[in-house]
């Protein structure tokens, strides 16, 4: 397996402990010129093969269909009929990853600001952003061509995992995830092919497109104990799988509060966006299903600022001479901040900038002496959080779009009392807490419900 890094640029490598859902990440760092953030195809698909392991073997007998969904915007490569080893000897038949590069994730910084004014204007409403995987491919075929050859076919790490199920030659994509790379067009559901052919973009790379919800193919093996043709449906991407967990009406917002934050609302249907890209809009609108839209505010700047911030303080304290679990500075942080209700302290907490300004950093303003407790910094940055996001899209016009509710996901949010004061301080809506918001969950249900449905009429 190939970094997609070239050696020219020498990286340092670092790798922080794995979280649950992060596993397996490499920081790459090269602070004078960019931040490349890639994941290790065969620890995920180990990661996968153990929690498929870890169910009980006779529910799998009784899989009746698979749905996957995954990081929408990340990019992997790999080789035509040698993407995976499929191992027979062990308890159960399980797929290893072959040919494969590394995955590029959403969260890759290698592409600047000037990089990307550099590229071709799509002919898509989405704009393209670092992370995304065509402005990736853009930045290898440009930095590191030689790492591209030795792969012919390319998708996002769900796309491959569909793939190698099904034994398909070329990956199927839905248009979730082609709106997600960029340089896609929702409306005619095709790539744009003569401008990434006019930039020398190498497009046999692009996968076939599908329709969300319906089946790529069948098992091509038994895998596990789920039978070997069991019907496997288009990867989805994790936001609108996530969505279709919980949204119910149509009148229904959500707010999912994790790594990052994604505040979502359903375009009615027949909404078209407008097709010219606008990359200084904090709001987009990504396909969901037959033909529908959502509009997304998708902030960088989440869960993920509270944990620099506990990273940060754990750091400062070991600095001092003194040991501190991260756990217990959260605990103590959120129980400081619910003492202390307000606060005038005010963070911006941008430290990763926005899609819609990648250059912007964080700032604190309005530093008085009697404000600087933990209590009111913790404040201080939760509120900013959610004040950044209403920034992107005014709680407000979610009203003007019919919205009535919000449904609260996210194990940033769930785990952080201060952040849902915050939450429901802000919206002027009641937010309820969804049971099963999650994208395995929403993509169990697109295939049970739709394909049920198909089979039906
Ligand atoms: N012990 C904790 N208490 C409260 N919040 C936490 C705790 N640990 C992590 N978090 C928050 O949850 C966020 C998401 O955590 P994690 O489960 O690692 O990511 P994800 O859900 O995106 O995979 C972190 O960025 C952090 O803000
Ligand atoms: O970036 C977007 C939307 O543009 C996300 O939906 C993307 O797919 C990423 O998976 C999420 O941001 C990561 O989710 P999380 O770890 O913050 O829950």
């Amino acid at each position: 397996m190939t970094s997609m890094i070239p050696s020219s640029h020498k990286p340092q490598f670092s790798e922080p402990s794995p979280t649950p859902n992060r596993m397996a990440f490499l920081v790459f760092s090269c602070p004078s010129c960019w931040t490349g953030q890639e994941q290790d195809v065969r620890r995920i698909i180990q990661a996968l093969n153990e929690c498929l392991a870890a169910l009980p073997r006779q529910q799998l007998r009784k899989v009746c269909s698979i749905g996957v969904s995954g990081q929408m915007h990340g990019v992997m490569f790999w080789k035509t009929g040698q993407g995976c080893e499929w191992t027979e000897g062990g308890a159960a038949p399980v797929f290893e990853p072959r040919a494969v590069s590394q995955l590029v994730t959403w969260q890759d910084g290698r592409c600047s600001s000037k990089f990307l004014a550099s590229l071709p204007q799509p002919e898509s409403h989405l704009s393209v952003a670092t992370g995304f995987g065509c402005a990736t491919i853009f930045w290898l075929l440009k930095n590191s061509p030689e790492s591209l050859k030795s792969y012919d076919v390319a998708g996002t790490i769900h796309d491959y995992v569909v793939a190698m199920l099904c034994g398909l030659t070329r990956p199927l994509m839905s248009d979730q995830n082609a709106a997600s790379w960029g340089y896609f067009n929702t409306r005619r559901q095709s790539w744009n092919l003569e401008i990434l052919r006019a930039a020398g973009f190498p497009v046999h790379l692009l996968p076939d497109i599908a329709e969300p919800g319906s089946v790529a193919g069948r098992t091509s093996r038994a895998w596990f104990e789920i039978p070997k043709g069991t019907p496997v449906g288009v990867a989805l991407g994790d936001l609108q799988a996530s969505v279709y967990s919980c949204m119910a009406q149509r009148t229904d917002a959500v707010l999912n509060i994790s790594t990052s934050v994604q505040l979502v609302a359903s375009m009615p249907s027949g909404f078209q966006p407008a097709q010219t890209p606008d990359p200084t809009a904090p709001v987009a609108y990504f396909p969901y299903f037959d033909r529908t839209y959502l509009a997304v505010a998708a902030s960088l700047n989440g869960g993920n600022v509270l944990a620099t911030f506990v990273r940060m303080l754990v750091q400062w304290m070991a600095d001092l001479g003194l040991e501190v679990e991260e756990s217990t500075v959260y605990s103590c942080m959120i129980q400081a901040a619910a003492q202390q209700r307000d606060t005038c302290l005010t963070i911006t907490p941008t430290v990763l900038g926005e899609r819609h300004l990648p250059d912007q950093l964080a700032s604190v303003t309005r530093i008085s002496s009697s404000d600087l407790s933990l209590g009111h910094v913790t404040r201080a940055l939760c509120r900013g959080i959610i004040q950044n996001l209403h920034s992107m899209l005014p709680f407000q016009q979610l009203r003007e779009w019919g919205v009535e509710r919000v449904i609260g996901s996210g194990s940033a949010l769930s785990r952080n009392e201060v952040l849902k004061q915050e939450v429901q301080r802000a919206f002027p809506f009641p937010v309820s807490y969804g049971q099963d918001v999650d994208a395995a969950v929403g993509a169990a249900l697109v295939m049970l419900q739709r394909n049920f449905n198909q089979q039906e009429s």
